[in-house]
């Protein structure tokens, strides 16, 4: 497999990032934006300056609103984004190549994961996921990072995974996809829930048991869902499920912590920005009724998010639930 060159398609954080780590790694980049003007500004700048002021593009990295073909892909736009994007795109760019999905959401409405919307609109792909502890600030620094990289051919992860480590982003390969990405999209939501923990004063104590209890449900979820649950015992499961739900870098965690200090959902998103949560939450919760599968900090989150009940109320509801084994 040629792994060379790489287009990364999205100019936010995230996407930034990941096309920083793979110059790093020495590939050839371009970073795809949807808008000309500001891939102009940002090869102007050498800089992201509204996503991810202060870090220089690395000079393997070339911003462009017009896509070249390239040895693989990265898929870097919110997940709610990412269906209107490969409908954008001509399907050849993708036919037969490695593509990396690297947003951390469930879709609206179809319940789908990021891999199956691109087997929906780009069925010659080839699959990757990659998920894991990694702030894209960071990432673009060249902090230390670790991720889970999971596809179908272990040699053929094995080998993009290769193209993508650096000194200081190290990929593990893996094969369950389906576990990976439910994972990432989960840990949104249970960021959500600890941040309103922190907001509303409950303590520390409070977090950590909703953690250990957040990281059972997921296991619930994945595996009813397909999903296998070592792989919550790696980066994509407990070591992102413990970022996120401790850290304020995280825009899950401040988004509930402005929960949990009372504000309205519609206000906080204006200063916080993108919070996959808000949207993987209700997705999450019908995935759930539909297999069976009892999901009460999802519930919970979903009711704060829908206006329907406060902290005090699901916290209360979350107590007086019935004294179980725990398992
Ligand atoms: N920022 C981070 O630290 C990390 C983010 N992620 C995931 O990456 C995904 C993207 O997040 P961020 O980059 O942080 O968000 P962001 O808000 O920083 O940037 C989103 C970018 O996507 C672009 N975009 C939105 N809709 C688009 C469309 N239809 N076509 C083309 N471009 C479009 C926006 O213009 C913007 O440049 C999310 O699912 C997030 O969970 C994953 C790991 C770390
Ligand atoms: O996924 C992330 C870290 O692993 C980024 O988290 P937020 O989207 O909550 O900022």
């Amino acid at each position: 497999m040629r792994l060379e060159t790489v287009s990364v398609f999205g100019g936010g954080s995230w996407g930034t990032a990941l096309a920083q780590a793979a110059a790093m790694a020495g590939r050839q980049v371009e970073l795809v934006l949807r808008d000309p003007a500001e891939a102009e500004a940002m090869n102007a700048a050498r800089m992201n300056a509204r996503y991810l002021p202060g870090v220089i593009l690395h000079e393997a990295v070339r911003p462009t609103a017009t896509s070249q073909a390239a040895d693989f892909v990265i898929l870097a736009v919110p997940a709610q984004a990412t269906r209107t994007l490969l409908t954008a795109l001509p399907p050849d760019l993708f036919a037969g190549k490695p593509v990396v999905l690297s947003a951390k959401g469930l879709e609206t409405g179809t319940l789908l994961r990021q891999s199956e919307i691109l087997r929906d609109m780009a069925p010659e792909a080839i699959p990757f996921v990659l998920s894991g502890p990694s702030f894209a600030a960071d990432v673009a620094a060249g902090r230390p990072t670790a991720v889970t990289l999971a596809g179908d051919d272990p040699s053929d992860t094995s080998d993009l995974a290769t193209a993508l480590a650096g000194p200081s982003f190290r990929p593990y390969a893996a094969d369950d996809r389906i576990g990976v990405e439910l994972a990432g999209a989960l840990k949104n939501v249970y960021a959500l829930a600890c941040g309103a923990v922190e907001g509303a004063g409950l303590g520390a104590s409070a977090r950590s048991a909703l953690i250990a209890r957040a990281f059972a449900e997921l296991a619930r979820l994945v595996r009813t869902l397909g999903g296998s649950t070592s792989t919550l015992t790696g980066l994509a499961g407990l070591g992102d499920l413990t970022l996120s739900c401790t850290s304020a870098q995280s825009r899950n965690y401040r988004f509930g912590m402005a929960l949990g200090a009372g504000r309205r959902p519609e206000d906080i998103t204006a200063d916080v920005g993108l919070a996959e949560g808000m949207w993987t939450a209700p997705v999450a919760r019908q995935l759930a009724r539909d297999t069976g599968v009892d999901a009460p900090l999802v519930d919970a989150v979903v009711q704060v998010l829908a206006g329907e009940a406060d902290i005090a109320t699901v916290v209360a509801g979350l107590m007086s639930r019935p004294l179980k084994r725990e398992d």
